[in-house]
């Protein structure tokens, strides 16, 4: 996984005391922090007027860095605090601020507000008083700062504990947090940096999701070992097609829908397998389908469910979505193969799943482990979770995206990933991927097939130095 590592705040402890460990005294950390924190600032905001405001932990230390640095610029800088820094560290910072000290409750507001009040060591929400001071100083500024986190949220959840203002920038300090990636704390700031402050997060296991590095195929490459995918359709063919179609624009040597009725207007590059047997046995026996993709317009009730288990039983590498993650509940989860990705939405993971308590990403992560398979949970942020415990969380995609047939073509581009990949973390990671960066191609208002229009152009652009096309 090549994105940025998330941590939780006691993760975040762990891997701060891993690098204390090494000799490096927790106050070179906080320097750190505050010298990276106040390039970014001034790379934004330049000599205008700043507030930092300090609260009295080591968020609030980094403040002090951070005001001190600035003012070294040239920068007129105020702070302002809670009261007393807490830490040894914090004292430090403050020490070395040789400024003046505001009362956060009657100091001025200034056009460049920082906010180093709490970060991941709140542990509950900040008072009313303060919390409304804080919106009012944010409110008063042209541009606000969060210090790893914006304060009054929850570290590890994204929930808000109190209720914050909007930021312009949140730096995380070290590692991205959940409650930078999770709603509704995430999308408090309208853009988040990750500085490097010497942590080493290279073990961490959720991470934000990077973009992927494709191979063109391989010079003697031909249909069947560039992957054949298998697209079950069922009783609404439409979804089926979209399926088909995006696999085929994914990546796919060779994609056959096994259909009871011949489907009219697809591409001819798209082999129809005319399939009047219940089991669909002789369409899917092919030892060659490296990817079977079940679900698209399948339909409900017992047909359905036989058809999702008789699919099954062939043990190819599969794509469960929509009406087959339904049949799921029936049949229960042994029947997956050992490769499989599952593409929910979220009512479809409350239907699968039943109440499962935590986080997003815990609720991922649990039902991955549960189905023994990758798990999509598809949003406005998707978010991928593999059984060994890997989570991979997309950034934002477009919100165009919330239009019919855009789950078909996310199952479809799983099942061309997870045909040329033969991984199934790493095909649903790709195809998360892609299918985002198409939609920011396809523009505003677009429907489903013009999504996987712009499959193409997202796969070129991440095609590894070397691969011709
Ligand atoms: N460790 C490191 O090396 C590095 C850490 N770094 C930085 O440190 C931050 C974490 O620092 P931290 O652990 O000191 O916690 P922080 O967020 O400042 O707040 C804790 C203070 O707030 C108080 N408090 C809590 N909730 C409250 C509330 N609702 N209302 C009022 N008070 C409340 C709490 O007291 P309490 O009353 O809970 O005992 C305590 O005094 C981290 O986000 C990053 O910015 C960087 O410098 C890099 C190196
Ligand atoms: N508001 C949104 N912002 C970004 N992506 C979204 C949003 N709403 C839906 N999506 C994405 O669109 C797709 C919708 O899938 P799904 O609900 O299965 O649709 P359908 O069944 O109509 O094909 C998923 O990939 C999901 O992540
Ligand atoms: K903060």
């Amino acid at each position: 996984m090549t994105g940025a590592a998330i941590l939780s705040a006691a993760e975040m402890r762990a891997a701060e005391a891993e690098l204390f460990a090494t000799g490096i005294p927790e106050y070179d950390v906080m320097e750190r922090a505050g010298a990276v924190a106040a390039a970014l600032i001034w790379r934004v905001g330049g000599l205008r007027d700043t507030l930092v405001l300090c609260g009295p932990g080591n968020n609030g230390g980094d403040g002090f860095v951070i005001a001190r640095l600035l003012r070294t610029q040239g920068v007129p800088v105020r702070v302002a605090t809670t009261g007393d820094s807490r830490t040894p560290s914090a004292r430090q910072a403050r020490m070395l601020w040789d400024g003046p000290v505001d009362d956060i409750g009657d100091t001025a507001p200034a056009t460049l507000l920082v906010d180093a009040l709490f970060g991941t060591g709140l542990t509950r929400g900040i008072d009313d008083a303060l919390a409304s001071r804080l919106r009012s100083l944010a409110g008063a500024a042209r541009k606000c700062f969060a210090i790893d986190l914006p304060s009054g949220v929850s570290t590890d959840d994204g929930a808000l504990l109190s209720v914050p203002p909007h930021y312009d920038m949140c730096i995380a300090l070290g590692a991205l947090k959940p409650a930078h990636v999770l709603a509704p704390a995430a999308d408090l700031s309208r853009q988040i940096v990750c500085a490097d402050i010497g942590i080493d997060t290279s073990s961490a296991m959720t991470r934000l999701l990077g973009p992927p590095i494709l191979h063109a195929p391989a010079r003697d490459a031909h249909k069947y070992t560039r992957g054949l995918v298998a697209v079950v359709a069922g009783d609404m063919p439409g979804a089926a097609a979209l399926a088909a179609c995006s696999a085929a624009h994914g990546g796919a040597g060779y994609v056959r829908l096994v259909t009871p009725h011949p489907i009219s207007g697809l591409p001819h590059a798209i082999i129809q397998i005319a399939d009047h047997e219940p089991d669909s046995r002789n369409a899917l026996s092919d030892a060659r389908i490296a990817a079977l993709l079940i679900g698209p317009g399948l339909g409900r009730g017992a047909a359905a469910v036989a058809r999702v288990r008789a699919a099954l039983t062939h043990g190819h590498p599969a794509v469960i979505d929509a009406d087959a993650l339904l049949a799921l509940r029936e049949t229960g989860f042994d029947l997956l193969p050992g490769k499989a990705i599952l593409t929910p939405h979220m009512g479809e993971f409350d239907a699968l799943y039943g109440q499962v308590s935590g986080t997003w990403l815990a609720r991922a992560q649990e039902a991955a482990q549960r189905s023994k398979a990758v798990v999509i949970l598809k949003g406005a942020r998707s978010i991928i979770a593999a059984p060994d415990g890997r989570i991979a969380v997309s950034s934002p995609a477009s919100s165009w995206l919330s239009t019919a047939g855009t789950g078909d073509v996310l199952a479809g581009l799983c099942a061309a990933r997870l045909a040329v990949t033969g991984d199934p973390f790493r095909a649903a990671c790709e195809a998360v991927w892609l299918d985002g960066d198409a939609a920011r191609r396809a523009g505003a208002a677009f429907v489903a097939d013009q999504l996987i229009a712009a499959l193409p152009a997202a796969i070129a652009a991440r095609l590894s130095k070397g691969s011709s096309c």
